[in-house]
């Protein structure tokens, strides 16, 4: 049942830079036909150069093909069906081709959410939908969508990013449903910071508050997000995530997502069991939708550290205005239970040397290890949801 890619024609949008290269190079050094589609040609031309280098027989062939995948479908349908004369009909299609800019709500431009959405969402729907009709008739394919790991929670200054990439998965769980009778698997990766040139670019207007929680989570090399989200493909798994964080990241906000492995399907059962328990379904104080009612807004008052992982009030902070113990690692309670606390700089780094023993800081490990039951940390991300 996994795709065979020696042979196969795999089209990589987004392909001539970062992961989508290197995504290309896994399955070119696996027998694989490449076609690279992104708009500066230039750049084309030197991946195709730099794949080619890793060819294992002399058939393969590597076609570049210039378009912008987010402006208009029929240019994208055009792309494909010149890529199917070509090489054949598409095995396998990655969906990389993508963009990234952070910044408050208030700062970004209106235009920055049309273009994040139209690049990171329509671009990864234009060319699914010209390859989706030959994929099912001929009872084969792979549809990979790269989302992000702010695909799979919203974080400060991420607005216009982490919006364009939850869509993505909406899209993917709906095609999933439609097309597994067809024996077409669909593949969503929530990568993490991954040391690319488009990274580089992202992090010259990144907010101070978007650098600090990202950094909770270390860069990652593009070769080795690519070999994962490319093995993921070829088994046909729906989620495909990188490293331990990236693992509980998805465990932690599976939601409904397809299960496609035994292992996968144990997690989610545990996942979503200590969610049912967590919520109080005969907890006092739960109604009858089984919520537990908000604590009241407290004002002036620190609330009680409910056994929080870690979190010690800050001294001389400024008051609290949620009860939110239980949000979010630690991260939210600090960012958002305190709307007036902005870090300085000897804060910032009192956090990484570990003086306030912060949570932005922590080692997901640890934090796991020490949380007073582990079952409440595992619900702890889950809550917020019924919370507020
Ligand atoms: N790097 C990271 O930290 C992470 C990245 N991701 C996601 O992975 C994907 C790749 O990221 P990364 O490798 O860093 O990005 P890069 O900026 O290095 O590469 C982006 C690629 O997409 C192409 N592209 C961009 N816009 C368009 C467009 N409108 N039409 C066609 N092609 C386009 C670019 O070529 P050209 O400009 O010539 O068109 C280039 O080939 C993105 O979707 C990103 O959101 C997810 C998580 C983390
Ligand atoms: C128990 C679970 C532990 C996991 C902790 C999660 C902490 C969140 C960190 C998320 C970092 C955001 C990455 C965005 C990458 C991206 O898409 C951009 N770089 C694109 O350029």
């Amino acid at each position: 049942k996994p795709l065979a890619l020696p042979g196969a024609h795999v089209v990589v949008t987004g392909g001539s830079s970062g992961i989508g290269k290197c995504i290309a190079i896994e399955c070119y050094k696996q027998g694989a036909f490449i076609t690279l589609v992104a708009r500066n040609e230039d750049k084309l031309l030197q991946a195709k150069k730099e794949i080619e280098k890793h060819s294992i027989n002399d058939k393969q062939v590597v076609l570049c093909i210039s378009v912008d995948v987010s402006q208009d479908y029929s240019q994208v349908e055009n792309v494909i069906k010149q890529a199917q004369e070509k090489l054949g009909p598409v095995d396998m299609l990655v969906n990389c081709a993508g963009m990234s800019l952070s910044g408050k709500f208030e700062d970004l431009e209106v235009s920055t959410f049309e273009r994040l959405m139209s690049v990171n969402y329509l671009g990864s729907v234009y060319p699914s939908r010209a390859v989706i009709t030959t994929m099912k008739e001929r009872r084969v394919g792979r549809i990979v969508f790269v989302s992000s790991q702010a695909g799979q929670l919203g974080l400060f200054g991420f607005t216009a990013y982490s919006s364009s990439k939850f869509a993505i998965r909406g899209l993917a769980e709906a095609l999933q449903m439609e097309v597994k009778p067809y024996n077409v698997y669909v593949t969503v990766a929530y990568p993490p910071d991954t040391d690319t040139p488009g990274f580089a670019e992202e992090n010259k207007t990144k907010p101070l508050e978007t650098r600090l929680i990202s950094e909770t989570v270390s860069v990652c090399k593009p070769e080795q997000v690519a070999k994962q989200i490319v093995k993921d493909a070829i088994q046909g798994n729906f989620n495909s995530s990188i490293g331990s964080d990236g693992y509980m990241l998805s465990s932690l906000t599976c939601g409904m997502a397809p299960v496609t492995s035994i292992t996968e399907g144990l997690q989610q059962c545990r996942f979503r069991t200590s969610l049912g328990k967590s919520e109080g379904l005969t907890a006092p104080g739960s109604n009858q939708l089984g919520q537990v009612a908000a604590p009241p807004v407290t004002r002036g008052a620190v609330p009680p550290s409910r056994g929080s992982h870690g979190t010690r009030p800050r001294p001389g902070a400024p008051e609290r205005h949620h009860c939110s113990t239980l949000v979010f690692l630690n991260c939210r309670p600090t960012w958002h239970g305190n709307p007036q606390w902005l870090p300085s700089t000897t804060e910032v780094n009192s956090f990484r040397d570990g003086t306030w023993g912060n949570p932005l800081t922590f080692d997901p490990l640890t934090l796991c290890l020490s949380s007073p039951s582990f079952q409440d940390f595992v619900s702890a991300p889950l809550s917020p949801r019924f919370l507020f």
